[in-house]
This record gives C-alpha cells, structure tokens and sequence, in this order.
C-alpha cells in the first residue's frame, strides 16, 4: 500500500510552498516523503523533486509548438499526463516501494477539476497501483475576508470533491499574514445559522431561498471545515499532515509493527 496527497487549490493559494514546508518538516523529524511536481509551467523548486511532469512535456514548448495560450497548453499537457499514465508515469513510479508517501503538487487552473476528467483519472490510476489517496485542498486565508468569499471557496473545494471523489482535508493557508485572527475563527468552525444571517444581510431580498440552499449545501458536504495551516510554527505543519495521515490510514500499519517488536519488560 502506498500513500499520496493531490495538492490542489487556486493559482497562488501556496501550494508549492506548502510542498516545500512539508518536505523539510518531514527532513526535521526523519520522515521519507517524496514531491512530485504536475505543474507544467512549473521553473524553480524550493523542494527535491521526485519526479517532473517537464521531463514528459512542459509548457513552454506546447505553446511554441502548437500556438496555444498558457490555459488551453496546460490542459493539452495533462492529458498528455493521462496519455502516459500507464508508460512514462507507470516506468516512474516503479521507482517507488510499497509503502512510500508521495506529494502531488498539481497546477492551479480551476479547469482541471471543472472540464476535464484528468485528475479524476489520475487519481483512479493511483488507487489501482494501490495507493491510499488524499485530496489536500488550499484556500488562501486573504480571501475568506467575508461570508460571501467563504462561500465561494467552500463551492471551489467543493467541485473538487465532488470531481475526485477522494477524502478531502481543506486548509487555509498562511494564517502568518492573518492580522486579526477572530476574523478568521467565524469561519473555521461556523454555525450555519450565523452564515445564513450573514448572508442574507450582504445580498438582496430576492436571494434568500437561494442563500438558505447554499449553506445547507455547504453544511451537509461538511465543507464547514477548514484546518489553519501557518507555516512558521512546526505544530501547525505537524496538526495538518496528522490530520491528512488520518485521512489516508497512514501510520496505522506501523503502528501494528511498533507494537509487535516492543521489547519485552526487562524487570
Ligand atoms: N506569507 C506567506 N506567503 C505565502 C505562504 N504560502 C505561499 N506564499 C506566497 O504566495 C505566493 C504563491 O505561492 P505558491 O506556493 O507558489 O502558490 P501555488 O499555489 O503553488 O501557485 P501556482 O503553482 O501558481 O498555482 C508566493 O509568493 C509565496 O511566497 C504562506 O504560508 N505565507
Ligand atoms: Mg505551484
């Protein structure tokens, strides 16, 4: 059984920053993990990279070649992604053993969870190579200033949960450039009522039913449930990759093996 976080969120949200913090997080405390970088457009890495979807395709050269923008060539490069997924990416994931972790830290266009099926493929491809996997969705902290932010990053992760089918641990990113923190707390653990009230006092009349549908949406996905991730303090590093390890059964095994070779009692 191997083990893989799907590193998604908007363009800028701090994905590859979260990737990076992460690795030397897991350095710190002498755990393996591995990042692997699915963004084309991808230049410099703050982290080791395990493997690179440039080695396949990049960017650049699906722009040149093929004349498209920046977003139609990130899309022609992930399905060239899916078109390799049993070859180039089969060949490098042999690379890895059973029981290693893996980071996918994906690109930030919205239309990879909205048009096309690639990192729902992805994701089935890894599942068939037996691996436990789990979406890490990042929200930037900056934008959930107000009901109607929060809202709409709720129905961002949402779309991805509802694309990738996969357990889904959201994280609002860095919280160090939080200023007043009880902002924020209204919307880590809110009360569906007090959205709604919130809700409707910033739109017009006419959306009440529209509003009340909203947050029950909201609040029967669970989505009300962000974890704060703020990358200068090691707990908060440790707090959120507990909570992810959770979510992909990581370290139950090890647990099993730790017990089975504890020493007997000396005395
Ligand atoms: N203050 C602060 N800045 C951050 C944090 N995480 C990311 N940033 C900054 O936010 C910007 C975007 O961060 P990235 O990690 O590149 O974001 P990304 O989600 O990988 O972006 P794309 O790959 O373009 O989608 C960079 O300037 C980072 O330095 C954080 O926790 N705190
Ligand atoms: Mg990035």
């Amino acid at each position: 059984m191997g083990y893989a976080q799907l590193v998604i969120g908007p363009a800028g949200s701090g994905k590859s920053t979260y990737c990076s913090s992460l690795y030397q997080h897991c350095e710190t405390v002498g755990r393996s993990i591995n990042i692997v970088n699915l963004d084309p457009a991808a230049e410099n890495f703050d982290y080791p990279v395990a493997m690179d979807i440039k080695e396949l395709i990049s960017l650049d050269d699906v722009m040149e070649e093929l004349g498209l923008g920046p977003n139609g060539a990130l899309i022609y490069c992930m399905e060239e992604l899916e078109y390799n997924l049993d070859g180039w990416f089969a060949e490098e994931l042999e690379n890895y053993r059973d029981d290693d972790y893996l980071v996918f830290d994906c690109p930030g266009q919205i239309e990879l969870f909205s048009h096309v099926p690639v990192l729902r493929n992805f994701v089935e491809h890894l599942k068939s190579k037996n691996f436990n996997v789990c979406a890490v969705c990042l929200i930037d902290s900056q934008f959930i200033t107000d009901v109607t932010k929060f809202i709409s990053g709720c129905m961002a992760s949402l779309s991805a949960m509802v694309q990738l089918e996969l357990p889904h641990v959201n994280i609002l990113s860095k919280m160090d450039l939080v200023t007043n923190k009880k902002d924020i707390e209204d919307y880590l653990n809110p009360e569906p009522r007090a959205l709604l009230s919130e809700l409707n006092q910033r739109m017009a009349p006419q959306f009440l039913k529209l509003n009340k549908a909203l947050i029950e949406l909201v609040d029967e996905y669970s989505m009300v449930n962000f974890v704060p991730l703020d990358l200068r303090k090691e707990s908060s590093i440790q707090y959120v990759l507990g909570q992810i390890d959770n979510c992909i059964q990581y370290g139950e095994d090890a647990d099993v093996k730790v017990r089975d070779f504890d020493p007997p009692d000396e005395d």
